[in-house]
């Protein structure tokens, strides 16, 4: 394949982490895409939104265990609001990024140290730093407090990174402090203490096995969509706003649903408050549902649904990923 005809793919990096996984998943043939690493969730879809040279973008949107990854939320949440345009009259909002595909990637977290040491080490620390991504807390909750039941005399601390290999590469490049008597550990995945040649102290530390997360994968709305392997069900993902003050007017929107027999598959909301509204406590919802059914009039049910929101946006239609069912 030529230069010019391969595709970047930007992921939350850097390389190890579980969105590096799925990316990774989702476009495996190296000689056509390169998967360029970046340091936040928001700069993912500021890349892909803005540099030409980005194609795609990778982002987590949900976990099996605790799940909104709200970063991501509150960014399709702000790029529907933001890309409202007073001057339509319309109230479709048509965003410049598309939802193309899901991935699904088992979570097995793992506790790393930088060199070599043993669980029965862990109590002659006073201090036990352990850094990860905000999203593990929810998913290491019992096992953080039974350590901290089992080494009572020492604190342990939880510090938040961008990642779960920002985590590692923190820990490597931090000095154990054997005077102060502080240890750095990261909760990350085996593929990442194994890629940066790193101590795993203990494996499979989620309290629920047989967590997994689930992450989108964009492209530019104007762009070709890329070919893919397409099997089994049609899904798609909406958000929209209802009328305020309008008892029902929520059921209004879903009866849209019942009318067409469109089976839903979930439905979440974030707060918004922008400066123009004198109201807070204004939500945003998201809801997926199933595109099977070959009998229904789509362009009638969006002018139905459309015309019960005071704004809405079609994020995109992919195909479920046949991991979602295991
Ligand atoms: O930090 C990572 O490795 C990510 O990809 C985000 C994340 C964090 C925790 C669980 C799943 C994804």
């Amino acid at each position: 394949m030529t230069e010019s005809r391969r595709k970047n793919v930007i992921y939350l990096g850097p390389q190890g982490t579980y969105t590096h996984q799925a990316a990774l998943q989702q476009f495996d043939d190296h000689d056509q895409f390169d998967l360029i690493p970046a340091k936040s969730i928001p700069e993912c879809l500021d890349e892909l939104e803005n540099n030409p040279c980005i194609h795609y973008a990778v982002i987590p949107l949900e976990n099996s265990t605790n799940g909104q990854v709200v970063f991501s939320y509150d960014l399709l949440r702000d790029r529907m609001l933001k890309s409202l345009n007073p001057d339509t009259s319309s109230n479709r909002v048509i965003p410049p990024l598309q939802i193309i595909a899901e991935q699904y990637v088992s979570i097995e977290h793992c506790l790393i140290s930088r060199e070599h040491l043993t669980m029965s080490e862990l109590g002659k620390y006073k201090i036990i730093r352990v850094y990860s991504h905000p999203q593990v807390w929810g998913q290491v909750n019992q096992y953080l407090k039974e350590l901290q039941q089992e080494y009572p005399n020492t604190t342990f601390e939880k510090l938040d990174t961008s990642s779960t290999s920002e985590a590692v590469i923190k820990v490597m490049d931090s000095k154990t402090n054997e005077h102060e008597n502080v240890l750095n550990l990261a909760i990350a995945s085996e593929f990442a203490a194994k890629l940066n040649k790193v101590n795993v102290l203990q494996r499979g530390i989620n309290d629920q096995l047989g967590n997994t997360t689930r992450f989108m994968v964009f492209k530019k709305r104007k762009e070709q969509s890329p070919a893919m392997k397409c099997a089994g069900s049609k899904v798609n993902l909406l958000t929209f706003t209802t009328k305020q003050d309008d008892p029902g007017a929520l059921v209004d929107v879903l009866t849209v649903l019942k009318d067409y027999s469109v089976n839903m598959c979930s439905i979440n909301t974030r707060p918004f408050n922008t400066v123009t509204l004198e109201r807070k406590w204004q939500y945003v919802f998201f809801l997926e549902y199933y595109e099977n059914n070959e009998n229904i009039d789509w362009t009638k049910f969006y002018q139905q649904f459309g015309s019960y929101c005071l704004e809405w946006c079609l994020w995109g239609t992919f195909y479920r990923d046949p991991r979602y069912y295991n």
